[in-house]
């Protein structure tokens, strides 16, 4: 559709403009502070099915111009949800080289490296994402919270490929590998709130599962995630780099935050 953009006279403050319910309720990322939080016993470990992908299965990572996203097999899928919720694809949040903090839900005012979704759709009620994408119940996805650290093996299987999706409607064929890597070792402790989409048209339509507890990527690493892509068509003569590309906090209204966690 329309193009819109994280910054500059298309920037997240007029998104509402074109997609009215980026002003609605129920809007994220949130900044999750620790007064909102409410221990749930009800809220079970997080299952992901079939993550680990065979080499010989082809992915596609894809510079859409607002993100780096990877798509995902509808094989893989969350239980202990709800219902049913079936993967669509993977994409990234990230900063700068001088602004290295690009994460869009924030923890007790601090804000991560990068950020990493997942995107499910719920697959016992609707036939496929596009038509989940706008209804209450539509979404699931997981968010992982990215510091700068040690090196991670697990997201050198995507961004290996990084350069062969520079320019805005690259894109790539990447193998599969273990998608369980992304994630972080207890998928137990988890932030749970009623959201939407971070980006237009910012459908309120996503549970959102945020984990406790981050994952670590070398500077190297993240480099290569802040400099290689371009928001930019390669025909475009101007050169405008894909970064900073995280939505600010979204008012949190009446909702509470869900935890499945004690202290
Ligand atoms: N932060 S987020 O999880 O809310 C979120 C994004 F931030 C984001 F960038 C995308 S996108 O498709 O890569 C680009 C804009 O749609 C999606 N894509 C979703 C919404 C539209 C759609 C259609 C098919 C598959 C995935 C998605 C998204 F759900
Ligand atoms: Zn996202």
């Amino acid at each position: 559709g329309a193009e819109w953009t994280y910054s500059g006279p298309t920037g997240q403050d007029y998104w509402s403009n074109k997609y009215p319910y980026c002003a609605g309720s129920f809007q994220s990322p949130i900044h999750i502070t620790s007064d909102l939080l409410r221990f749930s016993p009800t809220l079970r470990p997080i299952e992901v099915r079939n993550y680990k992908l065979s080499s010989t299965e082809q992915l596609t990572l894809r510079n859409d111009g607002h993100s780096l996203k990877l798509s995902l097999p509808p094989t893989m899928y969350v239980a202990g949800l709800p219902n049913q919720f079936t993967a669509a694809q993977l994409h990234f949040h990230w900063g700068s080289s001088n602004w290295p903090t690009g994460s869009e839900h924030l923890v007790d005012s601090k804000q991560f490296a990068a950020e990493l979704h997942i995107v499910h759709y719920n697959s016992d009620k609707y036939p496929d994402i596009n038509t989940a994408i706008d209804k209450s119940d539509g979404l699931a996805v997981l968010g992982v919270l990215i510091k700068i650290g040690d090196f991670n093996p697990a997201y050198e299987q995507i961004l290996r490929f990084i350069n062969g999706a520079k320019y805005k409607n690259f894109e790539v064929r990447v193998p599969g590998f273990n998608v369980r890597g992304l994630l972080p070792a207890r998928l137990d402790e988890y932030y749970r709130y009623d959201g939407s989409l971070t980006t237009p048209p910012c459908f309120p339509s996503v549970l959102w599962t945020v984990f406790r507890n981050h994952v670590t990527i070398s500077h190297q690493q993240y480099l290569a995630l802040v400099t290689s892509l371009h928001a930019s068509s390669v025909q475009n003569a101007e050169v405008t780099p894909l970064n900073n590309n995280f939505r600010k906090p979204q008012p949190i209204d009446s909702r509470v935050v869900l935890v499945s966690f004690k202290e």
